[in-house]
């Protein structure tokens, strides 16, 4: 699912107005209505009192006609103009007459705090103050009124935006945005609703679909997408029939060291579990006996060191390498390691260790071959890039360096980001039961594996992220959070690739409502 920009969404405002002739007053009809369409299906008329807050632009403008509808359908509304500013949007005025038809009264103006109206628990409060045009800081009276609904404890229904929250910047302090419960987000999703220092601004969201016109979404390149089941499932690569396992990639693992061999089990295993035909693992020679014994599948090469990786030679002719895990920084290793980058050919993964040594020797990061797969945690990505002031800044750095040396770096954590020619590539799932050692070397294997069955580095990134994460979200239901290990997401990747075939998903693009007409 595309995320479109503030500039694409205008842009997108104006191409449907102008394609569908149409007034940009019936736009924002469309707006409130599926709003009122939204909230209408669940109240079922309760007689619960709804405050409606509105700003004085076009996010106040969708309030204004959902306070329309609301109160023509017989609900207990109360709408109020946050009034920080002495503009108001044409469409806005429009609206706010509108509304004075249906109920032959003014709403009641906020100017400061003394016109804070009482607000109960048991309320719903609207916030539709401010949308994507928030473009500077907020006054302290609006700023206190966010607190007000905060400590109202009332469930807070945001219109298209928590208010407060920009499209491209972390807000400097907590208490500036409104604290929402649900976001009812127009036509697409915001970048914010993804980013790390902004996740505690979003709490739940929904996309409400506002017919904005379909060529306009479908030839429109954003910078980011979501990525759901319904977009990697086109990546999906069948088995053939009188396919062997020569057909399925040879992955190679090079990793370990005395006391981290498990890592190294963990990728390789993950590799076969994703499908790879056949899984080689180079470990110091203390590996050899463990790897053998719990993984039988795999072959196994060591290197002359019993503790270390020293000098990676190997006759083998992998089709994808993952290296890195559990690997160390000593001396002979990055030795070694230098070495590989400057003779290998295959497609190649770097985590954990690969991507310490490459920080510390940072001239090493011109033998990276194009397409290079690099999957650092944000510490590991720290070290690499250096430091960043928020997450857009991170962003764009990351951006910068993947543009620079050619490569695909994936930004772990929640929503893991893939960076790759420009775009960003969100995964949509996982949960925190991963925040557990071992989870990373999985997502290496995965990847790795993938890309020995022939997969991109890009359907790599993405399809691997996303089976990494849907394996945990199936695991947790048995394992629970706190129990998720490593080894769990791993026995559960089948089960990820099977829920690739289930219907029972509605897809993120099904899940937006059509703008239907209001019930009469
Ligand atoms: N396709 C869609 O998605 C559709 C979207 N629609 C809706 O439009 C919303 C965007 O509306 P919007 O452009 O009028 O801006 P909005 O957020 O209401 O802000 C109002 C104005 O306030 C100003 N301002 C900014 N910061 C300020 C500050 N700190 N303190 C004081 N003033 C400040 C600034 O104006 P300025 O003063 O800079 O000229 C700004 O323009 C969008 O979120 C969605 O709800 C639908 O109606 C139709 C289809
Ligand atoms: N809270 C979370 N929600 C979703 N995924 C997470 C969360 N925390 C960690 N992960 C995922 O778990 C993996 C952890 O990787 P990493 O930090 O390298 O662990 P390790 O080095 O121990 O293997 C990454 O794929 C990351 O995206
Ligand atoms: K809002």
């Amino acid at each position: 699912m595309k995320i479109f920009s503030k500039e694409q969404i205008y842009e997108g405002d104006r191409f449907t107005i102008k394609k569908q002739n149409i007034s940009s007053s019936e736009l924002m009809e469309r707006a409130g209505i599926s709003l009122f369409n939204w909230l209408d299906a669940r109240l079922q008329g309760a007689p619960v009192p709804i405050l409606i807050f509105c700003g004085i632009g076009n996010n106040g403008g969708d309030g204004l006609v959902l306070a329309r509808h609301l109160i023509s359908h017989g609900y207990n509304v109360k709408t109020f103009i946050v009034d920080f500013s002495d503009k108001r949007s044409k469409d806005f005025l429009i609206n706010y007459e509108r509304l004075k038809e249906t109920t032959k009264d003014w709403p009641v103006s906020i100017h400061s705090v003394d016109d804070f109206p009482e607000i109960s628990s048991q309320d719903i409060i609207i916030d539709a103050i401010f949308g994507v045009g928030l473009n500077r800081p907020i006054s302290d009276w609006v700023i206190a009124l966010f607190k007000h609904f905060k400590a109202s404890k009332a469930l807070t229904v945001s219109v298209d935006i928590p208010s407060g929250l920009y499209t491209d910047k972390t807000p400097k302090h907590e208490d500036d945005v409104v604290t929402s419960n649900l976001i009812l987000s127009f036509q697409t999703p915001k970048l914010v609703f993804f980013l790390p220092e902004t996740d505690k601004y979003i709490d739940q969201w929904e996309i409400l679909n506002i017919d904005i016109d379909a060529t306009y979404l479908e030839t429109t390149e954003t910078e980011a997408e979501v990525l759901g089941k319904y977009d990697v499932l086109p990546m999906y690569k069948q088995r053939d029939k009188f396919s062997h396992k020569g057909s399925y990639g040879h992955a190679l693992i090079i990793g370990g060291s005395y006391g981290k061999i498990g890592a190294v089990q963990l990728s390789s295993r993950s590799a076969l579990l994703s499908g790879v035909g056949l899984i080689t693992a180079f470990v110091p020679k203390c590996g050899y006996i463990p790897l053998q014994t719990a993984l039988p599948e795999a072959m196994v090469i060591t290197d002359a060191d019993k503790k270390l990786i020293t000098d990676i030679v190997f006759d083998i002719i992998p089709d994808a390498v993952g290296i890195g895990i559990g690997l160390g920084t000593d001396e002979k290793t990055v030795k070694a390691f230098e070495s590989f980058l400057k003779n290998n050919t295959a497609p190649l993964v770097i985590d954990a260790d690969g991507l310490n040594i490459l920080s510390k020797n940072k001239a090493l990061l011109k033998y990276l071959k194009e397409d290079t797969i690099l999957t650092p945690h944000p510490k590991e990505l720290k070290r690499l890039i250096g430091d960043w002031e928020d997450d857009f800044d991170k962003l764009s750095k990351t951006k910068a360096f993947v543009k620079k040396h050619k490569v695909l770096v994936i930004i772990k954590g929640a929503n893991s980001i893939s960076v790759y020619q420009d775009k960003l590539y969100i995964n949509s799932t996982g949960n925190p039961g991963l925040a557990t050692g071992g989870t990373g070397d999985v997502l290496t294997g995965i990847i790795t594996g993938l890309r020995a069955q022939g997969y991109t580095a890009l359907e790599s990134a993405c399809f691997g992220t996303y089976l990494h994460g849907k394996s945990a979200d199936l695991a947790i239901e048995f394992k629970g959070y706190q129990s998720l290990i490593a080894s769990d997401v791993i026995s559960y990747l089948g089960q990820a690739y099977l829920d690739l075939f289930k219907q029972a998903d509605t897809p993120l693009s099904e899940k937006e409502q059509k703008p239907e007409e209001v019930k009469k």
